[in-house]
């Protein structure tokens, strides 16, 4: 699976696009507010101009001084309407300021959602499990939260640049009535700003990557020390002080590395203040020396003040908004890696008919490289499993046979070889089909926070609201009684995570787990058992053979066990050793050849006596 590289013009484009996408409305309304308010302050300054100028006017003209309201209307009708204006322009902008506040959090929860949603949806629909195993995935999964963030940040820096364009238009008109060249020497004086800030965005970026393995490793600490699964042996093997030690060392390493980034941005800041002060002191001092040389009004001080302050204001607006863009648009990278990510398990294009019967299941040459891996996990694989056969498989840890299973169940592709089923390359076959007929109990069963209907009925949708036939695969899988005497029954919440959630044992979460695969019997053809008895006590291990029997029975079974006394109910046992069969026939005929297989069972038998 390749990622496609972005130049950040295209993530740019792309990320406006999807912020566009995601609230158009509210972008619509953010932009006419901004307009509004972008025109304000010039506004505001043109009337304050006015109404200095009228005061000194009135001051210097040697009449009495105006007594009340109804005198300055009558006398000075132009000063009055000046206050007034200035009155109206400043609570009209700071009234829409406050609505603007709600506009802003509507468009930020909309672009939040929405593209949430889109990396959700990405996720949840993609087959290949290569999302949540190989780590350069796993890092691009992980990237992709801080790149949402991000894009809610692109919908307030779209939401200031429209401010900082709509105020700095009108000003840089006001500027240049001081002198053309005004507004120009504070643009350039800008651009070396411009150019500082993007190189400080860029390294900070690559930085933030490159941490993502670190904080990724931090994040495992916290959930070691902070998850129930791990709390007892954490605290009998008095892993407390190592694994908060590890989390400061990364914590420490992850805050020098942002700390050396953080100085450089500084140093960033200071030079943009250092530039935009040196810019607006060369006009500011234009001015004064117009006013003292009579070029200027006194009511023109206080215009061209504020509109050196607005200019400057709203060029480094733009300015630290541009630098964000660019941090925004390197974030944003690995949401559009992550929706473009092309799985490789795919439905055919061309679908086959898949056989309801045929000569079951044949694996043909097979070998498999897990993506990112430099050696084979499987290598030449060749076997078969017939209609109504249960085979086992078995081999020492790590010798590939939750692999072999997890490939029976299509969650990877082999690398070469293939899987074919009644005859049908299992590629070629649609997904939901394929998998409609596969009942799996897998080694890392889920225990879904949710209801025990849920926990079981999942296993097959249309059975959802059946009380009797949950209950009838609860007592197949023999925990039917414990859910009786729950209070809730089938209606209980499971898992500590909620409210009133009740806990399960070990024994009795993978029983709920065999009973969700037991509700797709109905349909299933091939039933996978990775480890089905591991978490069960062996007084209920034979009783435990006894369900697979019946599961078993007129299905293809493939059980993986380190229980060895569950291969001798088998019809077949098939030995792997590092990723290759090396031994395969009846248990009678393996202890006779008296290879791995024999050995292995001797070695565990012994062990019980
Ligand atoms: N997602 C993965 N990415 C890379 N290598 C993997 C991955 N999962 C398993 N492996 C490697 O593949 C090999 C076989 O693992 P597998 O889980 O299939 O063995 P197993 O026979 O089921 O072992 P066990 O009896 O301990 O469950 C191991 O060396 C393991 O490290």
């Amino acid at each position: 699976m390749d990622l496609i590289q972005l130049t950040p013009l295209q993530t740019l484009l792309r990320s406006l696009r999807m912020v566009s996408r995601a609230a158009p409305r509210e972008l619509l309304q953010v932009a006419f507010f901004n307009l509004i308010r972008g025109a304000g302050p010039s506004l505001s300054l043109i009337f304050s101009k006015q109404v200095i100028d009228g005061v000194v006017a009135v001051l210097n003209s040697g009449q009495p001084p105006i007594q009340n309201g109804t005198e300055l209307i009558v006398r000075q009708p132009q000063l009055f309407w000046a206050v007034v204006a200035l009155i109206v322009t400043n609570i009209f902008v700071e009234s829409i300021s406050s609505i603007d506040t709600q506009i802003f959090s509507a468009l930020r929860d909309r672009v939040q959602g929405y593209i949430e949603g889109e990396v959700i949806a990405k996720i949840a629909t993609f087959n290949d499990i290569a999302l949540f195993e190989n780590p350069e995935l796993l890092n691009i999964v992980q990237l992709t939260e801080k790149g949402i963030q991000r894009m809610r940040r692109l919908a307030f820096i779209v939401a200031a640049f429209l401010m900082g364009i709509f105020t700095l238009v009108p000003t840089v008109i006001l500027a240049a009535t001081i002198s053309w060249w005004v507004p120009l020497v504070l643009v350039g004086f800008a651009i070396p700003a411009v150019v500082i800030d993007l190189r400080y965005w860029k390294r900070s970026w690559r930085v933030e990557e490159s941490q993502a393995t670190l904080s990724r490793e931090k994040g495992i600490y916290v959930k070691l020390l902070k998850e129930e699964n791990y709390a007892k042996e954490i605290r009998l093997f008095s892993l407390q002080n190592l694994l908060l030690q590890r989390w400061r060392d990364s914590f420490e390493r992850l805050f020098a590395q942002t700390q050396k980034v953080r100085r450089e941005g500084a140093i960033a800041v200071m030079c943009l203040s250092l530039l935009g002060g040196i810019a607006s002191s060369i006009p500011y001092l234009y001015v004064i020396l117009g006013v003292l040389q009579g070029r200027f009004t006194l009511g023109d001080i206080a215009l061209y003040t504020g509109i050196i302050a607005q200019l400057k204001r709203s060029l480094y607006m733009l300015i630290a908004n541009l630098g964000n863009v660019y941090d925004v648009t390197l974030a944003t990278r690995p949401v559009f890696q992550l929706l473009d990510l092309q799985p490789q398990i795919v439905d055919p294009i061309d679908f086959q008919d898949f056989p309801l019967t045929g000569n079951g299941l044949q694996l043909q040459n097979l070998s498999f490289v897990y993506p990112g891996a430099t050696q084979p996990t499987l290598k030449g694989i060749d076997f078969q499993v017939c209609p109504g056969e249960m085979v086992v498989l078995v081999g020492e840890n790590g010798a590939g046979k939750t692999t072999l299973g997890k490939l029976l169940a299509r969650l990877y592709d082999p690398t070469s070889g293939e899987i074919r089923w009644n005859g049908v390359d299992t590629k070629n076959i649609a997904l939901d089909e394929l998998r409609s007929r596969i009942a799996v109990v897998m080694q890392d069963y889920a225990r879904f926070p949710a209801k025990v209907r849920e926990n079981v009925g999942w296993g097959h949708m249309p059975q959802l609201e059946n009380d009797r036939a949950i209950h009838h695969v609860l007592q197949e899988a023999g925990i039917n009684q414990v859910i009786l005497n729950l209070d809730r029954g089938l209606d209980t919440q499971l898992g500590k995570q909620l409210e009133n959630g009740v806990d399960l044992s070990g024994g009795q979460w993978q029983r709920v787990a065999i009973a969700r695969a037991l509700m797709r019997l109905e349909n299933a053809e091939l039933v996978i058992f990775d480890e089905p008895t591991a978490a069960l006590d062996p007084k209920h291990e034979q009783e435990i053979y006894e369900i697979f029997r019946t599961i078993a029975r007129g299905r293809m079974a493939v059980v993986i066990s380190h229980r060895l006394s569950l291969a001798r109910i088998a019809d077949r046992i098939v030995v792997l050793e590092h990723g290759q069969i090396i031994e395969e026939g009846t248990h009678d005929a393996l202890m006779q050849i008296d290879g791995r297989y024999a050995d292995m069972f001797t070695r565990q038998a012994s062990s019980y006596l």
